[in-house]
Protein backbone atom coordinates (compact mmCIF):
# COMPACT_ATOMS: atom_id res chain seq x y z
CA UNK A 1 0.00 0.00 0.00
CA UNK A 2 1.46 3.56 -0.71
CA UNK A 3 1.30 6.15 1.69
CA UNK A 4 -1.10 8.21 -0.35
CA UNK A 5 -3.78 4.63 -0.21
CA UNK A 6 -2.97 4.72 3.92
CA UNK A 7 -3.77 8.35 4.09
CA UNK A 8 -6.78 8.14 2.08
CA UNK A 9 -7.63 5.41 4.25
CA UNK A 10 -6.76 6.84 7.45
CA UNK A 11 -8.86 9.76 6.31
CA UNK A 12 -12.11 8.18 5.75
CA UNK A 13 -11.54 6.54 9.32
CA UNK A 14 -11.08 9.70 10.67
CA UNK A 15 -14.61 11.36 9.01
CA UNK A 16 -16.47 7.94 10.13
CA UNK A 17 -15.74 8.28 13.84
CA UNK A 18 -16.11 11.90 13.52
CA UNK A 19 -19.69 11.48 11.97
CA UNK A 20 -20.06 8.75 14.80
CA UNK A 21 -18.71 10.62 17.87
CA UNK A 22 -21.21 13.52 16.63
CA UNK A 23 -24.01 11.66 16.04
CA UNK A 24 -25.24 12.04 12.34
CA UNK A 25 -27.03 8.75 11.76
CA UNK A 26 -27.19 9.00 8.31
CA UNK A 27 -23.66 9.73 7.46
CA UNK A 28 -22.47 6.25 9.82
CA UNK A 29 -25.19 4.25 7.89
CA UNK A 30 -23.78 5.72 4.63
CA UNK A 31 -20.50 4.63 5.36
CA UNK A 32 -20.83 1.68 6.51
CA UNK A 33 -22.80 0.60 3.56
CA UNK A 34 -20.21 1.76 1.37
CA UNK A 35 -17.63 -0.07 3.94
CA UNK A 36 -17.92 -2.43 6.59
CA UNK A 37 -14.50 -2.47 7.37
CA UNK A 38 -15.11 0.87 9.05
CA UNK A 39 -17.12 -0.26 11.78
CA UNK A 40 -14.44 -1.85 14.20
CA UNK A 41 -11.41 0.87 12.67
CA UNK A 42 -10.04 2.62 15.82
CA UNK A 43 -8.20 6.16 15.91
CA UNK A 44 -6.21 7.88 18.70
CA UNK A 45 -5.98 6.15 21.39
CA UNK A 46 -7.73 2.60 20.02
CA UNK A 47 -11.20 4.64 20.50
CA UNK A 48 -13.65 2.65 17.82
CA UNK A 49 -16.70 4.37 16.14
CA UNK A 50 -18.84 2.77 18.83
CA UNK A 51 -16.31 3.48 22.01
CA UNK A 52 -16.96 7.60 20.35
CA UNK A 53 -21.04 6.96 20.11
CA UNK A 54 -21.42 5.58 23.68
CA UNK A 55 -18.87 8.60 25.10
CA UNK A 56 -21.91 11.04 23.27
CA UNK A 57 -24.55 9.17 24.05
CA UNK A 58 -25.57 8.42 20.78
CA UNK A 59 -27.71 5.47 21.16
CA UNK A 60 -29.28 5.30 17.23
CA UNK A 61 -25.59 5.26 16.09
CA UNK A 62 -25.08 2.41 18.56
CA UNK A 63 -27.87 0.26 17.40
CA UNK A 64 -27.01 1.14 13.87
CA UNK A 65 -22.95 0.07 14.32
CA UNK A 66 -24.40 -3.27 16.47
CA UNK A 67 -26.90 -4.45 13.72
CA UNK A 68 -24.13 -4.44 11.13
CA UNK A 69 -21.53 -6.90 13.48
CA UNK A 70 -19.67 -4.11 15.24
CA UNK A 71 -17.59 -6.00 17.42
CA UNK A 72 -18.71 -4.38 20.64
CA UNK A 73 -15.79 -6.45 22.87
CA UNK A 74 -12.88 -4.30 21.66
CA UNK A 75 -10.98 -2.28 23.92
CA UNK A 76 -9.07 0.88 23.56
CA UNK A 77 -5.71 1.69 24.81
CA UNK A 78 -6.99 2.21 28.21
CA UNK A 79 -8.49 -0.94 28.26
CA UNK A 80 -12.32 0.26 28.25
CA UNK A 81 -15.07 -1.51 26.13
CA UNK A 82 -17.71 0.50 24.61
CA UNK A 83 -19.87 0.02 27.56
CA UNK A 84 -17.11 0.91 30.28
CA UNK A 85 -17.37 4.33 28.29
CA UNK A 86 -21.06 4.60 28.25
CA UNK A 87 -21.29 4.00 32.16
CA UNK A 88 -18.37 5.90 33.09
CA UNK A 89 -20.32 8.54 31.02
CA UNK A 90 -23.71 7.67 32.90
CA UNK A 91 -25.36 6.99 29.60
CA UNK A 92 -27.40 3.98 31.82
CA UNK A 93 -29.61 3.10 28.71
CA UNK A 94 -26.88 2.96 26.68
CA UNK A 95 -24.64 0.36 29.08
CA UNK A 96 -27.70 -1.94 29.52
CA UNK A 97 -27.95 -1.90 25.66
CA UNK A 98 -24.39 -3.08 25.52
CA UNK A 99 -24.52 -5.28 28.28
CA UNK A 100 -27.18 -7.21 26.53
CA UNK A 101 -27.69 -9.16 23.72
CA UNK A 102 -28.66 -6.84 21.70
CA UNK A 103 -32.55 -6.73 21.90
CA UNK A 104 -33.83 -3.07 21.71
CA UNK A 105 -35.51 -1.68 24.79
CA UNK A 106 -37.36 1.60 26.40
CA UNK A 107 -34.61 3.91 27.26
CA UNK A 108 -34.05 3.39 31.44
CA UNK A 109 -35.37 -0.14 31.37
CA UNK A 110 -34.01 -3.61 31.39
CA UNK A 111 -33.74 -5.48 27.89
CA UNK A 112 -36.24 -7.17 27.05
CA UNK A 113 -34.12 -10.11 26.93
CA UNK A 114 -35.74 -13.47 25.85
CA UNK A 115 -34.05 -15.30 28.13
CA UNK A 116 -35.87 -13.12 30.65
CA UNK A 117 -38.73 -15.43 30.65
CA UNK A 118 -36.62 -17.48 33.05
CA UNK A 119 -38.77 -19.80 34.79
CA UNK A 120 -39.93 -18.59 38.14
CA UNK A 121 -40.81 -21.43 41.30
CA UNK A 122 -44.26 -23.12 40.50
CA UNK A 123 -44.17 -22.02 37.01
CA UNK A 124 -42.31 -25.12 35.73
CA UNK A 125 -44.76 -27.11 33.38
CA UNK A 126 -44.03 -30.97 33.62
CA UNK A 127 -47.37 -32.32 32.32
CA UNK A 128 -49.23 -31.43 29.33
CA UNK A 129 -52.60 -30.62 30.78
CA UNK A 130 -54.37 -31.79 27.58
CA UNK A 131 -57.21 -29.79 28.25
CA UNK A 132 -58.75 -31.34 25.36
CA UNK A 133 -59.35 -34.88 27.29
CA UNK A 134 -61.50 -33.02 30.09
CA UNK A 135 -64.28 -33.71 28.27
CA UNK A 136 -63.79 -37.35 26.93
CA UNK A 137 -65.11 -39.47 30.21
CA UNK A 138 -64.07 -42.39 28.34
CA UNK A 139 -60.52 -42.07 28.47
CA UNK A 140 -60.29 -39.90 32.01
CA UNK A 141 -62.28 -43.37 33.63
CA UNK A 142 -59.72 -45.55 31.29
CA UNK A 143 -56.87 -43.84 32.89
CA UNK A 144 -58.14 -43.91 36.11
CA UNK A 145 -57.84 -47.03 36.41
CA UNK A 146 -54.97 -47.28 34.57
CA UNK A 147 -51.69 -49.09 36.38
CA UNK A 148 -49.74 -46.27 35.29
CA UNK A 149 -51.27 -43.48 36.19
CA UNK A 150 -50.19 -41.04 39.18
CA UNK A 151 -52.68 -40.00 42.35
CA UNK A 152 -51.37 -37.44 44.13
CA UNK A 153 -53.20 -36.28 47.15
CA UNK A 154 -54.26 -33.49 49.54
CA UNK A 155 -56.16 -33.42 52.34
CA UNK A 156 -57.89 -29.74 53.40
CA UNK A 157 -55.42 -28.60 50.08
CA UNK A 158 -52.05 -30.06 52.20
CA UNK A 159 -49.72 -32.45 49.72
CA UNK A 160 -48.88 -35.35 51.31
CA UNK A 161 -45.58 -35.74 50.75
CA UNK A 162 -42.45 -37.64 52.07
CA UNK A 163 -38.53 -36.96 52.33
CA UNK A 164 -36.36 -37.42 49.32
CA UNK A 165 -34.66 -40.90 50.16
CA UNK A 166 -31.47 -40.13 48.32
CA UNK A 167 -28.69 -39.12 50.63
CA UNK A 168 -27.87 -35.34 49.75
CA UNK A 169 -25.90 -32.84 51.70
CA UNK A 170 -28.55 -30.32 51.52
CA UNK A 171 -28.97 -28.37 55.23
CA UNK A 172 -32.59 -29.34 54.78
CA UNK A 173 -34.11 -32.30 53.66
CA UNK A 174 -35.99 -32.38 50.20
CA UNK A 175 -39.61 -32.88 49.97
CA UNK A 176 -41.43 -34.98 47.34
CA UNK A 177 -44.92 -35.94 46.04
CA UNK A 178 -45.56 -39.13 46.98
CA UNK A 179 -47.27 -40.84 44.09
CA UNK A 180 -49.92 -43.13 44.95
CA UNK A 181 -50.62 -46.25 42.49
CA UNK A 182 -54.74 -46.52 41.55
CA UNK A 183 -55.05 -49.43 44.22
CA UNK A 184 -53.54 -47.16 47.37
CA UNK A 185 -56.20 -44.72 46.81
CA UNK A 186 -59.30 -46.79 45.77
CA UNK A 187 -61.36 -46.58 48.83
CA UNK A 188 -60.40 -42.34 48.84
CA UNK A 189 -61.63 -42.46 45.39
CA UNK A 190 -64.76 -43.97 45.88
CA UNK A 191 -65.56 -41.63 48.91
CA UNK A 192 -68.50 -38.62 48.20
CA UNK A 193 -66.25 -36.29 49.54
CA UNK A 194 -62.91 -36.56 47.42
CA UNK A 195 -62.80 -33.80 44.53
CA UNK A 196 -60.72 -35.85 41.71
CA UNK A 197 -59.22 -33.51 39.41
CA UNK A 198 -57.13 -34.65 36.07
CA UNK A 199 -53.61 -32.50 35.97
CA UNK A 200 -52.50 -33.87 32.44
CA UNK A 201 -50.01 -36.04 30.97
CA UNK A 202 -46.07 -36.74 31.61
CA UNK A 203 -44.68 -34.56 29.09
CA UNK A 204 -43.40 -37.25 26.12
CA UNK A 205 -39.56 -37.04 26.91
CA UNK A 206 -40.24 -37.79 30.13
CA UNK A 207 -41.99 -41.00 29.69
CA UNK A 208 -41.00 -42.56 26.66
CA UNK A 209 -43.74 -44.93 25.37
CA UNK A 210 -41.78 -47.69 25.28
CA UNK A 211 -41.86 -48.48 28.78
CA UNK A 212 -45.28 -47.96 29.34
CA UNK A 213 -48.10 -50.49 28.60
CA UNK A 214 -50.80 -48.11 27.85
CA UNK A 215 -52.30 -47.98 24.93
CA UNK A 216 -51.48 -44.19 24.29
CA UNK A 217 -48.34 -44.48 26.25
CA UNK A 218 -49.26 -41.50 28.11
CA UNK A 219 -48.56 -41.31 32.31
CA UNK A 220 -51.99 -39.30 33.22
CA UNK A 221 -51.48 -37.45 36.60
CA UNK A 222 -54.33 -36.57 38.88
CA UNK A 223 -54.97 -34.82 41.67
CA UNK A 224 -58.00 -36.10 44.87
CA UNK A 225 -58.61 -33.49 48.27
CA UNK A 226 -60.44 -34.75 50.99
CA UNK A 227 -62.04 -33.23 54.06
CA UNK A 228 -61.64 -35.77 55.95
CA UNK A 229 -58.42 -37.13 57.06
CA UNK A 230 -57.96 -39.91 54.75
CA UNK A 231 -54.05 -41.06 55.93
CA UNK A 232 -55.81 -44.49 57.37
CA UNK A 233 -57.33 -45.65 53.96
CA UNK A 234 -54.27 -44.71 52.11
CA UNK A 235 -51.86 -47.64 51.47
CA UNK A 236 -48.51 -45.55 52.09
CA UNK A 237 -45.48 -47.80 52.04
CA UNK A 238 -42.74 -45.00 52.07
CA UNK A 239 -41.97 -44.25 56.37
CA UNK A 240 -41.37 -40.93 56.55
CA UNK A 241 -44.44 -39.33 55.31
CA UNK A 242 -47.14 -36.85 56.10
CA UNK A 243 -49.19 -34.31 55.16
CA UNK A 244 -47.77 -31.35 54.57
CA UNK A 245 -49.11 -28.57 56.79
CA UNK A 246 -48.41 -24.84 57.03
CA UNK A 247 -47.90 -24.46 52.83
CA UNK A 248 -46.25 -21.26 53.57
CA UNK A 249 -43.13 -21.77 53.49
CA UNK A 250 -43.17 -25.71 53.38
CA UNK A 251 -44.38 -26.04 49.38
CA UNK A 252 -41.21 -23.87 49.07
CA UNK A 253 -39.23 -26.72 49.78
CA UNK A 254 -40.40 -29.15 47.00
CA UNK A 255 -37.84 -29.43 43.67
CA UNK A 256 -39.38 -26.87 40.83
CA UNK A 257 -41.00 -29.79 38.62
CA UNK A 258 -43.73 -30.60 41.74
CA UNK A 259 -43.65 -27.01 42.55
CA UNK A 260 -45.46 -26.69 39.12
CA UNK A 261 -47.94 -29.80 39.79
CA UNK A 262 -48.63 -28.24 42.90
CA UNK A 263 -49.19 -24.74 41.53
CA UNK A 264 -51.71 -26.02 39.20
CA UNK A 265 -53.46 -28.84 41.54
CA UNK A 266 -53.84 -26.72 44.64
CA UNK A 267 -55.29 -23.69 43.07
CA UNK A 268 -58.07 -25.98 41.51
CA UNK A 269 -58.58 -28.23 44.18
CA UNK A 270 -58.81 -24.57 46.28
CA UNK A 271 -61.26 -23.22 43.95
CA UNK A 272 -63.47 -26.79 44.52
CA UNK A 273 -63.05 -25.67 48.22
CA UNK A 274 -64.63 -22.18 47.77
CA UNK A 275 -67.06 -22.56 45.40
CA UNK A 276 -69.30 -25.65 46.22
CA UNK A 277 -72.28 -24.05 45.11
CA UNK A 278 -73.45 -21.94 42.29
CA UNK A 279 -72.20 -18.34 42.67
CA UNK A 280 -75.25 -17.26 40.43
CA UNK A 281 -78.38 -19.04 42.60
CA UNK A 282 -76.97 -20.66 45.48
CA UNK A 283 -78.07 -24.22 44.00
CA UNK A 284 -76.19 -27.51 44.35
CA UNK A 285 -73.40 -28.16 41.90
CA UNK A 286 -71.40 -31.22 40.50
CA UNK A 287 -67.97 -31.64 39.08
CA UNK A 288 -67.06 -31.98 35.43
CA UNK A 289 -64.75 -31.94 32.90
CA UNK A 290 -61.89 -33.79 34.45
CA UNK A 291 -62.59 -31.18 37.66
CA UNK A 292 -62.35 -27.91 35.56
CA UNK A 293 -65.53 -26.94 35.56
CA UNK A 294 -68.68 -27.14 38.68
CA UNK A 295 -72.02 -26.79 36.68
CA UNK A 296 -75.16 -26.12 38.22
CA UNK A 297 -77.95 -28.69 39.34
CA UNK A 298 -80.60 -26.21 39.58
CA UNK A 299 -82.93 -26.54 36.60
CA UNK A 300 -83.13 -22.59 34.76
CA UNK A 301 -79.90 -21.56 36.32
CA UNK A 302 -78.83 -18.36 34.65
CA UNK A 303 -75.33 -19.96 34.58
CA UNK A 304 -76.50 -23.02 32.21
CA UNK A 305 -77.31 -21.13 29.26
CA UNK A 306 -74.01 -19.52 27.86
CA UNK A 307 -71.06 -19.56 28.89
CA UNK A 308 -70.29 -18.02 32.69
CA UNK A 309 -67.15 -17.41 34.13
CA UNK A 310 -68.81 -18.62 37.12
CA UNK A 311 -68.52 -22.54 36.65
CA UNK A 312 -64.59 -22.29 35.72
CA UNK A 313 -61.64 -21.92 38.23
CA UNK A 314 -60.66 -18.56 39.22
CA UNK A 315 -57.45 -16.64 38.96
CA UNK A 316 -56.39 -13.37 40.71
CA UNK A 317 -54.04 -11.42 38.46
CA UNK A 318 -51.28 -9.52 40.61
CA UNK A 319 -48.99 -6.79 39.77
CA UNK A 320 -46.12 -6.83 41.55
CA UNK A 321 -43.24 -4.39 40.84
CA UNK A 322 -39.56 -3.25 41.38
CA UNK A 323 -39.63 0.40 41.18
CA UNK A 324 -36.39 2.07 39.70
CA UNK A 325 -35.09 5.12 40.58
CA UNK A 326 -34.86 7.91 38.47
CA UNK A 327 -31.15 7.39 38.97
CA UNK A 328 -31.20 3.74 37.99
CA UNK A 329 -29.23 2.74 41.30
CA UNK A 330 -32.06 2.53 43.97
CA UNK A 331 -35.27 0.93 43.94
CA UNK A 332 -37.77 0.96 46.22
CA UNK A 333 -39.08 -1.63 48.56
CA UNK A 334 -41.90 -2.22 51.32
CA UNK A 335 -42.75 -4.05 54.27
CA UNK A 336 -45.77 -5.27 55.27
CA UNK A 337 -46.99 -5.35 59.56
CA UNK A 338 -46.94 -9.52 58.31
CA UNK A 339 -43.93 -9.55 57.31
CA UNK A 340 -41.06 -11.38 58.72
CA UNK A 341 -38.96 -8.43 60.61
CA UNK A 342 -36.16 -6.49 58.55
CA UNK A 343 -38.20 -8.28 55.73
CA UNK A 344 -38.64 -5.66 52.64
CA UNK A 345 -40.20 -6.49 48.85
CA UNK A 346 -41.42 -5.49 46.44
CA UNK A 347 -45.10 -3.30 46.32
CA UNK A 348 -47.22 -5.45 44.54
CA UNK A 349 -51.41 -5.53 44.68
CA UNK A 350 -54.58 -6.90 43.06
CA UNK A 351 -55.06 -5.94 39.58
CA UNK A 352 -59.09 -4.37 39.26
CA UNK A 353 -61.43 -4.80 36.90
CA UNK A 354 -61.06 -2.56 33.94
CA UNK A 355 -57.10 -1.92 34.59
CA UNK A 356 -54.50 -2.69 32.23
CA UNK A 357 -51.49 -4.48 33.98
CA UNK A 358 -49.35 -1.00 33.66
CA UNK A 359 -52.05 1.04 35.14
CA UNK A 360 -52.37 -0.82 37.89
CA UNK A 361 -48.54 -0.51 38.85
CA UNK A 362 -48.76 2.80 38.62
CA UNK A 363 -52.26 3.26 41.10
CA UNK A 364 -50.67 0.64 43.37
CA UNK A 365 -47.68 2.11 43.50
CA UNK A 366 -48.97 5.52 43.87
CA UNK A 367 -52.05 4.43 46.47
CA UNK A 368 -48.77 2.34 48.80
CA UNK A 369 -46.13 4.78 48.10
CA UNK A 370 -46.89 8.25 46.88
CA UNK A 371 -44.47 8.06 44.49
CA UNK A 372 -45.48 8.42 40.50
CA UNK A 373 -44.58 6.06 37.85
CA UNK A 374 -43.67 5.99 33.83
CA UNK A 375 -42.72 3.17 32.32
CA UNK A 376 -43.81 -0.16 32.76
CA UNK A 377 -42.12 -3.05 31.28
CA UNK A 378 -43.42 -6.84 31.91
CA UNK A 379 -40.35 -8.95 33.20
CA UNK A 380 -42.13 -12.28 33.98
CA UNK A 381 -44.72 -14.19 36.14
CA UNK A 382 -45.29 -17.07 38.58
CA UNK A 383 -48.74 -19.20 39.86
CA UNK A 384 -48.88 -18.86 43.73
CA UNK A 385 -51.45 -21.43 44.66
CA UNK A 386 -52.25 -19.70 48.17
CA UNK A 387 -55.15 -20.09 47.06
CA UNK A 388 -54.88 -19.03 43.14
CA UNK A 389 -52.81 -15.85 42.40
CA UNK A 390 -51.18 -14.91 38.96
CA UNK A 391 -48.16 -12.82 40.71
CA UNK A 392 -47.30 -10.46 37.30
CA UNK A 393 -43.69 -9.01 37.75
CA UNK A 394 -42.75 -5.84 36.53
CA UNK A 395 -40.22 -3.28 36.15
CA UNK A 396 -41.28 0.19 36.87
CA UNK A 397 -39.67 3.64 36.62
CA UNK A 398 -40.10 6.18 38.82
CA UNK A 399 -40.59 9.85 38.03
CA UNK A 400 -41.25 11.18 41.41
CA UNK A 401 -38.98 10.18 44.26
CA UNK A 402 -40.71 11.75 47.85
CA UNK A 403 -42.16 8.18 49.25
CA UNK A 404 -45.63 9.07 51.01
CA UNK A 405 -46.68 5.21 53.07
CA UNK A 406 -50.21 4.63 53.25
CA UNK A 407 -50.03 3.29 56.38
CA UNK A 408 -53.14 1.17 56.31
CA UNK A 409 -51.29 -1.26 53.66
CA UNK A 410 -48.04 -1.34 54.20
CA UNK A 411 -45.73 -0.24 57.25
CA UNK A 412 -42.80 0.90 55.51
CA UNK A 413 -41.31 2.00 51.84
CA UNK A 414 -37.50 2.90 51.30
CA UNK A 415 -35.57 3.35 48.61
CA UNK A 416 -32.37 1.18 49.03
CA UNK A 417 -29.19 1.30 47.28
CA UNK A 418 -27.60 -1.10 44.97
CA UNK A 419 -25.43 -2.17 47.20
CA UNK A 420 -27.58 -2.45 50.33
CA UNK A 421 -29.75 -4.77 47.87
CA UNK A 422 -26.64 -6.89 46.81
CA UNK A 423 -25.80 -7.20 50.28
CA UNK A 424 -29.29 -8.22 51.66
CA UNK A 425 -29.14 -11.29 48.83
CA UNK A 426 -25.32 -12.40 49.56
CA UNK A 427 -24.71 -11.58 53.26
CA UNK A 428 -28.60 -12.28 54.83
CA UNK A 429 -29.08 -11.60 58.03
CA UNK A 430 -25.07 -9.15 58.08
CA UNK A 431 -27.53 -6.75 55.55
CA UNK A 432 -29.66 -3.90 56.91
CA UNK A 433 -32.63 -5.98 55.38
CA UNK A 434 -33.76 -9.18 54.38
CA UNK A 435 -35.22 -10.33 51.11
CA UNK A 436 -37.58 -12.79 50.53
CA UNK A 437 -36.68 -16.22 49.94
CA UNK A 438 -35.55 -16.98 46.09
CA UNK A 439 -38.68 -18.66 45.05
CA UNK A 440 -40.66 -15.68 45.48
CA UNK A 441 -40.99 -13.61 42.18
CA UNK A 442 -40.08 -10.35 44.73
CA UNK A 443 -36.58 -12.35 44.66
CA UNK A 444 -36.20 -12.93 41.44
CA UNK A 445 -36.58 -9.36 40.22
CA UNK A 446 -34.44 -7.74 42.40
CA UNK A 447 -31.80 -9.96 41.25
CA UNK A 448 -32.51 -9.75 37.85
CA UNK A 449 -32.31 -5.61 38.26
CA UNK A 450 -28.74 -6.57 39.88
CA UNK A 451 -27.84 -9.13 37.10
CA UNK A 452 -28.59 -6.78 34.55
CA UNK A 453 -26.96 -3.38 35.66
CA UNK A 454 -24.17 -4.36 37.40
CA UNK A 455 -22.07 -6.98 35.41
CA UNK A 456 -19.30 -4.94 37.23
CA UNK A 457 -17.05 -6.82 39.68
CA UNK A 458 -16.13 -3.77 42.46
CA UNK A 459 -19.83 -3.12 41.90
CA UNK A 460 -20.55 -6.26 44.04
CA UNK A 461 -17.94 -7.19 46.06
CA UNK A 462 -15.37 -5.66 47.86
CA UNK A 463 -11.61 -6.95 47.40
CA UNK A 464 -11.74 -8.49 51.41
CA UNK A 465 -15.31 -10.12 50.75
CA UNK A 466 -13.36 -11.71 47.91
CA UNK A 467 -10.29 -12.83 49.66
CA UNK A 468 -12.11 -14.27 52.46
CA UNK A 469 -14.16 -15.94 50.01
CA UNK A 470 -11.17 -17.79 48.07
CA UNK A 471 -9.54 -18.48 51.23
CA UNK A 472 -12.81 -20.45 51.69
CA UNK A 473 -11.39 -23.26 49.03
CA UNK A 474 -14.48 -22.19 47.21
CA UNK A 475 -15.03 -20.76 43.37
CA UNK A 476 -15.87 -17.33 43.01
CA UNK A 477 -18.41 -16.10 39.96
CA UNK A 478 -18.13 -12.47 40.32
CA UNK A 479 -21.03 -12.59 37.85
CA UNK A 480 -24.01 -11.13 39.73
CA UNK A 481 -25.89 -13.81 38.62
CA UNK A 482 -24.36 -16.64 39.43
CA UNK A 483 -22.53 -14.97 42.62
CA UNK A 484 -25.26 -15.99 44.97
CA UNK A 485 -25.62 -19.53 44.05
CA UNK A 486 -21.51 -19.42 43.81
CA UNK A 487 -21.61 -18.16 47.29
CA UNK A 488 -24.07 -20.82 48.74
CA UNK A 489 -22.25 -23.59 47.03
CA UNK A 490 -18.59 -22.34 48.16
CA UNK A 491 -17.95 -25.25 50.05
CA UNK A 492 -18.69 -27.54 47.67
CA UNK A 493 -16.09 -26.53 45.38
CA UNK A 494 -12.70 -28.07 45.08
CA UNK A 495 -10.17 -24.91 43.66
CA UNK A 496 -11.27 -21.30 43.60
CA UNK A 497 -11.52 -19.27 40.39
CA UNK A 498 -12.89 -16.07 39.25
CA UNK A 499 -15.08 -14.98 36.68
CA UNK A 500 -15.49 -11.48 35.74
CA UNK A 501 -17.22 -10.08 32.81
CA UNK A 502 -15.53 -8.66 29.85
CA UNK A 503 -16.48 -5.36 30.43
CA UNK A 504 -14.61 -5.66 34.12
CA UNK A 505 -11.69 -7.36 33.59
CA UNK A 506 -9.67 -4.11 32.48
CA UNK A 507 -10.61 -2.77 35.90
CA UNK A 508 -9.60 -5.84 37.86
CA UNK A 509 -6.35 -5.44 36.19
CA UNK A 510 -5.94 -2.45 36.99
CA UNK A 511 -6.90 -2.87 40.70
CA UNK A 512 -4.45 -5.43 40.62
CA UNK A 513 -1.65 -4.14 38.08
CA UNK A 514 -1.33 -6.71 36.50
CA UNK A 515 -2.02 -7.48 32.89
CA UNK A 516 -4.47 -10.06 31.78
CA UNK A 517 -1.42 -12.45 30.74
CA UNK A 518 -0.34 -12.13 33.67
CA UNK A 519 -3.74 -13.22 35.51
CA UNK A 520 -3.69 -16.42 32.82
CA UNK A 521 -7.39 -15.75 32.03
CA UNK A 522 -9.53 -17.84 30.32
CA UNK A 523 -12.44 -16.99 27.90
CA UNK A 524 -15.64 -18.28 29.42
CA UNK A 525 -19.35 -18.01 28.43
CA UNK A 526 -21.15 -17.03 31.60
CA UNK A 527 -24.59 -18.29 31.97
CA UNK A 528 -26.09 -14.73 32.21
CA UNK A 529 -24.90 -14.55 28.75
CA UNK A 530 -21.99 -12.15 28.64
CA UNK A 531 -18.55 -13.26 27.50
CA UNK A 532 -16.34 -13.22 30.33
CA UNK A 533 -13.06 -14.50 31.72
CA UNK A 534 -12.14 -17.03 34.58
CA UNK A 535 -8.70 -17.01 36.27
CA UNK A 536 -7.47 -18.98 38.98
CA UNK A 537 -7.25 -17.36 42.08
CA UNK A 538 -4.30 -18.07 44.46
CA UNK A 539 -3.36 -15.83 47.71
CA UNK A 540 0.12 -15.06 46.68
CA UNK A 541 -1.79 -12.42 44.00
CA UNK A 542 -0.82 -8.65 44.49
CA UNK A 543 -3.32 -7.36 46.61
CA UNK A 544 -5.37 -4.74 46.21
CA UNK A 545 -6.83 -1.77 47.91
CA UNK A 546 -9.63 -3.08 50.04
CA UNK A 547 -13.14 -1.59 49.01
N1 LIG B 1 -47.37 -6.48 49.16
C1 LIG B 1 -46.25 -7.17 49.00
O1 LIG B 1 -45.18 -6.68 49.27
C2 LIG B 1 -46.28 -8.51 48.45
C3 LIG B 1 -47.48 -9.11 48.23
N2 LIG B 1 -47.56 -10.33 47.70
C4 LIG B 1 -48.85 -10.96 47.48
O2 LIG B 1 -49.51 -10.24 46.47
C5 LIG B 1 -50.91 -10.26 46.73
C6 LIG B 1 -51.47 -8.89 46.61
O3 LIG B 1 -50.74 -7.97 47.37
P1 LIG B 1 -51.45 -7.00 48.39
O4 LIG B 1 -50.44 -6.00 48.77
O5 LIG B 1 -52.08 -7.79 49.47
O6 LIG B 1 -52.63 -6.37 47.50
P2 LIG B 1 -53.29 -4.92 47.57
O7 LIG B 1 -52.24 -3.89 47.70
O8 LIG B 1 -54.24 -4.82 46.43
O9 LIG B 1 -54.06 -4.86 48.94
C7 LIG B 1 -54.77 -5.94 49.47
C8 LIG B 1 -56.19 -5.58 49.74
O10 LIG B 1 -56.89 -5.47 48.52
C9 LIG B 1 -58.22 -5.97 48.65
N3 LIG B 1 -58.41 -6.91 47.53
C10 LIG B 1 -58.77 -6.55 46.28
N4 LIG B 1 -58.90 -7.63 45.47
C11 LIG B 1 -58.61 -8.69 46.20
C12 LIG B 1 -58.55 -10.10 45.92
N5 LIG B 1 -58.84 -10.59 44.70
N6 LIG B 1 -58.18 -10.94 46.92
C13 LIG B 1 -57.87 -10.46 48.14
N7 LIG B 1 -57.91 -9.14 48.47
C14 LIG B 1 -58.28 -8.25 47.52
C15 LIG B 1 -58.34 -6.50 50.07
O11 LIG B 1 -58.96 -5.51 50.83
C16 LIG B 1 -56.91 -6.64 50.52
O12 LIG B 1 -56.76 -6.43 51.90
C17 LIG B 1 -51.10 -10.87 48.11
O13 LIG B 1 -51.57 -12.18 47.93
C18 LIG B 1 -49.73 -10.88 48.70
O14 LIG B 1 -49.52 -12.00 49.54
C19 LIG B 1 -46.43 -10.95 47.34
C20 LIG B 1 -45.21 -10.41 47.52
C21 LIG B 1 -45.03 -9.15 48.13
MG1 LIG C 1 -50.17 -4.07 48.24
MG1 LIG D 1 -52.45 -1.81 47.56
MG1 LIG E 1 -55.19 -3.05 45.87
ZN1 LIG F 1 -77.04 -21.95 39.73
Amino acid sequence: MTSVQMSAKDEMVEQFLDYASRGDLAKVSTMISHSSQLLNESGRQGWTALMLAARNGHFDVIKALLLNGCNKYLANKSGQTAYDIAKFWGHRHIARFLASNGDVTLPGILPSNKSTETETYFSKEYLNRMSDKRTDSEWLSAKQSSPETVFIVFHNLDPFVTTEPEERNDIQPQLKLYRFGGDSVKEVLENSDTVVVFLGVEKQEASPSSLVSNKDGLIAWFALNTKKNPTESLKVTASNSFFLTNPMPMLLMLNEDEAGIVAEARSVLAWHSRYSFCPTCGGKTKVDEGGYKRTCLTDGCRSLQGIHNTCYPRVDPVVIMLVLHPDGNRCLLGRKKSFPQGMFSCLAGFIEPGETIENAVRREVLEESGVTIGPVQYVSSQPWPMPSSLMIGCFAVALSTDIKVDKNEIEDARWFTRQEVIDALVKGNQAVFSMPPRQAIAHYLVKHWIEDSTPCVYDWVSYKRLEMLSQMNGSLYLCPLEATAAFQNVHNRSHSFVCVHASSLWQLCAELSVTQKELGTEGYDCDCGSSAFTFKWSTTMPQMASG
